[in-house]
């Protein structure tokens, strides 16, 4: 086969849920049965099209496999299991695109497929889940027929998969396979399915195919490092030899590594290092015939780059001996918002110099097409460019604001002792004596459901067609029945329920001094879900109390206690943009500052129990294990920072969610939490036995309600679960609690759910159940 060139400048990959949320918009229609499957069709195809137009314009090809074919209906790891025919039996009898969004969301009794972190993002995927027995077949053709339909628009594309490597490690083993099987052990009966779609995408005249391999920049998973190599040359030496387009395969999110070489030595063509998180490789045999494509822009990250520094790296990729160079993305843009053109930056706090320092995919797109000049043509082509770009660079690092010598200070003089709140026994005792639970305390995450009518109120009041004092006398409406409803339920630790937050990152973001906001810049966090992440391109200090009165509102309408809840400063880092000129630690501390000022405030106030929640603290864990220590390192300090200048008694919470948490547990410790409530559900208490062999001894909420699924829970069910909690956590510290916020689901089975989970502890209480 003659190898068709690679273009000089791409991308990984284009958000694909639109630059106004078409996608979530259409979807969501279609599953509320507001329009048909066939109009679903249209839009997403529209979108598609639409996206290929924009690509063009901004200077990737047309015609030469330049643009990527990223577009997914809900996630690009289910497009592979809906491809391979992955589909655990009890989704027999569902068909196309109705399986599809079954798998991903469940429906009655069938519980959807498990959804976790891609990577260190705010990304979720669909787990899949494979066993000895997992048949493959080529089960759909849209991959073949997305590049078909671009064709006849005027487009040859480049259709992008995820790799075969790194569809099984992200795998989990089936229920009821046998000890020690490894979804890995399945690579020979999964390649040819691969290898057929490769053929049918050269029948169908694609050049180039683009297979994405995260998997092989981290040694965080289950399999050893050496049988990940080995099954990279596996794989590629059946896709290489079959019938197919030219190869490209990316490595977004870390450094290749080990597998580099491993690559080089295969038959594809085009191999991807991702030069934001890793360092440029050595010369490997193998690359004479191989173009090399630097992932030289952040694709997860929000600033305008250095082109300077970067035409530099590419420079250097020159050096390896590769028949060509190409520049490109670090990682997929769908981890950006689409356009800075589409904020009103003169309308925000920071005014249009922000602006000049940010970029966003289309902006990143540009900048990729300016470093392929430079590549074809020689820097001095585009000297301009370069020159513009450190301009803005400079502006940035001298703008008020971005440093504050008040808050540096602030941070230089901590000392050891702002760490730590003192002995964990005689804290439980105080807390014992203040609070006055019962045993097996009942409680939820924070958030109620997110109503049409309050998201209606708050959009209004954005627009500035209602008062501000009209939007807060409907929000403390909203307390008042959340207050009422959980009392009448039956619950021991009430919450406020989080009406008036946006998001729970955002609304604290639009609080704190040093961060911007957006509003259009939405981020596919999973499915049909987005998040606006804020810019946080400042020191950050908290100008002034921020949950209080809503706190002490709420509890002023309760004998029982409200639980305080604030995010705490890891997630809020993890979940906004943050700064590349400073060490994540020092924002850590200053964000753990600005919380420990809110929660001694809220503490003063006479709110006894303070939640603050760290959901992401496993998300930002470096996928490489010897960087691990370093980042623990100031994630837990920056917690404790801001949790430990309270009283004995004041107890504190935090709640953990969406990611696999056992292999932190010393983190989890390291917290110092009096109680961590912590997703457990769907893994029917994995964390349990986990948390006991590492000798976990604070109270734990193992979650026995899974919230992602709108099913509501039997009491027997719930009871089952809490005798399998009571199993690893002593009595007199095990919580019960949903896994995570209620705020994605409605009030029809929000009610019921916790009725059960009422219900189901009263009789674990009264004996009535058995292994409890
Ligand atoms: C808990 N999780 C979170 C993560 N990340 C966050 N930043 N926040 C989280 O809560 N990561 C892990 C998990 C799971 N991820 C998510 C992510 C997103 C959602 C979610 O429910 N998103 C909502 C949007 C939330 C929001 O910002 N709401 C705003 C704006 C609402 C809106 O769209 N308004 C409309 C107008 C409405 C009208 O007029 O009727 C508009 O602007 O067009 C708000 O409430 O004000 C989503 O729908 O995607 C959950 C879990
Ligand atoms: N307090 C938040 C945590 C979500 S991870 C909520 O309840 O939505
Ligand atoms: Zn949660």
């Amino acid at each position: 086969m003659t190898t068709p060139a690679f273009p000089v400048a791409t991308i990984v990959g284009y958000p694909r849920i639109g630059r106004r949320r078409e996608l979530k918009k259409a979807v969501e229609a279609y599953w509320a049965g507001k329009s048909t499957l066939a109009e679903l069709e249209e839009t997403a195809s529209g979108l598609r099209q639409a996206t290929r137009e924009r690509l063009a314009e901004l200077g990737l090809g047309r015609t030469d496999a330049s643009i990527p074919e990223t577009f997914s209906f809900y996630d690009q790891v289910l497009d592979v299991t809906a491809a391979v025919g992955a589909v655990p039996p009890r989704f027999a009898g569902f068909e196309g695109l109705d399986l599809y969004f079954t798998l991903a969301r469940g429906i009655g009794d069938i519980a959807p497929l498990e959804m976790t972190k891609w990577f260190d993002t705010n990304y979720h995927y669909l787990v899949p889940e494979i066993g000895p027995d997992t048949a493959f077949s080529l089960s759909s053709r849209r991959i073949i027929d997305q590049f078909t339909q671009a064709r006849a628009g005027g487009f040859v594309t480049r259709p992008a998969i995820v790799g075969p490597v790194t569809y099984l490690l992200l795998s989990k083993a089936a229920d009821g396979a046998p000890e020690g099987f490894d979804p890995l052990d399945r690579l020979e009966d999964i390649l040819p399915v691969y290898a057929e779609l490769l053929a049918e995408l050269a029948a169908a005249g694609a050049p180039w195919v683009q297979l994405d391999e995260p998997g092989l920049v981290t040694d965080n998973i289950s399999v050893e490092p050496g049988v990940v190599s080995a099954a990279v040359t596996r794989a590629y030496e059946v896709l290489a030899g079959g019938q197919r387009p030219a190869i490209f395969v990316t490595s977004p999110f870390g450094d290749l590594r080990e597998n580099f070489p491993v690559l080089a030595a295969t038959g594809v063509e085009a191999i991807h290092v991702d030069l934001v998180h890793g360092g440029v490789p050595a010369a490997a045999p193998g690359l004479a015939t191989k173009t090399l494509v630097g992932g030289v822009i952040d694709g997860h990250n929000i600033w305008a780059a250095d082109l300077g520094a970067k035409f530099e790296q590419l420079e250097a990729l020159t050096e390896l001996g590769a028949s060509a160079v190409s520049a490109a993305t670090a990682t997929s843009l769908q981890h950006v918002p689409h356009d800075t053109a589409d904020e009103k930056w003169e309308d925000a706090e920071l005014d249009a110099n922000l602006h000049a320092w940010l970029a966003f995919a289309d902006q990143k797109v540009v900048e990729v097409v300016t470093l392929s000049r430079g590549l074809t043509s020689g820097r001095g082509a585009i000297e301009d460019e370069i020159t513009a770009s450190q301009q803005a660079l400079a502006s940035r690092a001298a703008a008020a604001g971005v440093r504050v010598d008040a808050i540096r200070a602030r941070t230089a003089a901590l000392t050891e002792a702002d760490f730590s709140r003192g002995d964990y026994d005689e804290r439980a005792a105080a807390q014992a004596a203040k609070l006055g639970l019962p045993e097996l305390p009942t409680t939820t995450i924070g958030s109620f459901p997110q109503t049409v009518e309050i998201r209606r109120a708050r959009a209004a009041h954005a627009r500035g067609e209602l008062a501000t004092e009209a939007y807060e006398a409907e929000m403390r409406a909203e307390i008042k029945r959340v207050i009422e409803l959980q009392e009448s339920i039956g619950l021991d630790v009430l919450v406020h329920g989080e009406a008036e937050r946006n998001d729970m990152v955002q609304y604290f973001a639009e609080l704190l001094d040093g961060f911007a906001v957006t509003t259009n810049g939405w981020v596919q966090s999973y499915g049909s879900r987005c998040t606006r992440p804020s810019i946080l391109w400042g020191d950050v200090s908290r100008p002034e109390p921020m949950t209080v009165r809503w706190a002490t509102y709420a509890q002023s309408l309760t004998p029982k206690p409200v639980k305080g809840m604030l995010t705490g400063p890891v997630t809020i880092m993890a979940w906004s943009f943050v700064r590349d000129d400073i060490p994540l630690g020092e924002t850590a501390n200053q964000l753990g500052l600005a919380l420990r000022d809110e929660v001694n405030d809220l503490e003063a106030a006479g709110i006894g129990i303070i939640q603050v929640d760290e959901p992401a603290l496993r998300e930002l864990l470096p996928l490489r294990r010897e960087d691990q220590p370093a980042y623990l390192d100031w994630s837990v300090g920056s917690f404790r920072l801001s949790t430990a200048g309270v009283r004995p008694e004041t107890q504190i919470h935090t709640h953990l969610c969406y990611s696999e948490f056992g292999e932190v547990i010393g983190a989890i410790d390291g917290l110092d939490a009096d109680v961590t409530s912590i997703e457990a559900a769907r893994s029917r208490m994995e964390i349990v036995p986990e948390l006991a062999a590492a000798g976990y001894a604070r109270g734990v909420g193992p979650g026995v309600y899974d919230i992602h699924s709108p099913r509501v829970p039997s009491v027997d069910e719930v009871s089952e679960l809490v005798a399998l909690a009571a199993q690893g956590v002593p009595g007199n510290l095990l919580w019960i609690n949903p896994d995570c916020g209620l705020k994605t689901r409605g009030y029809a089975e929000t009610v019921p759910s916790l009725e059960n989970l009422v219900a189901a502890t009263r009789a674990v209480r009264n004996r009535e159940v058995a292994n409890v």
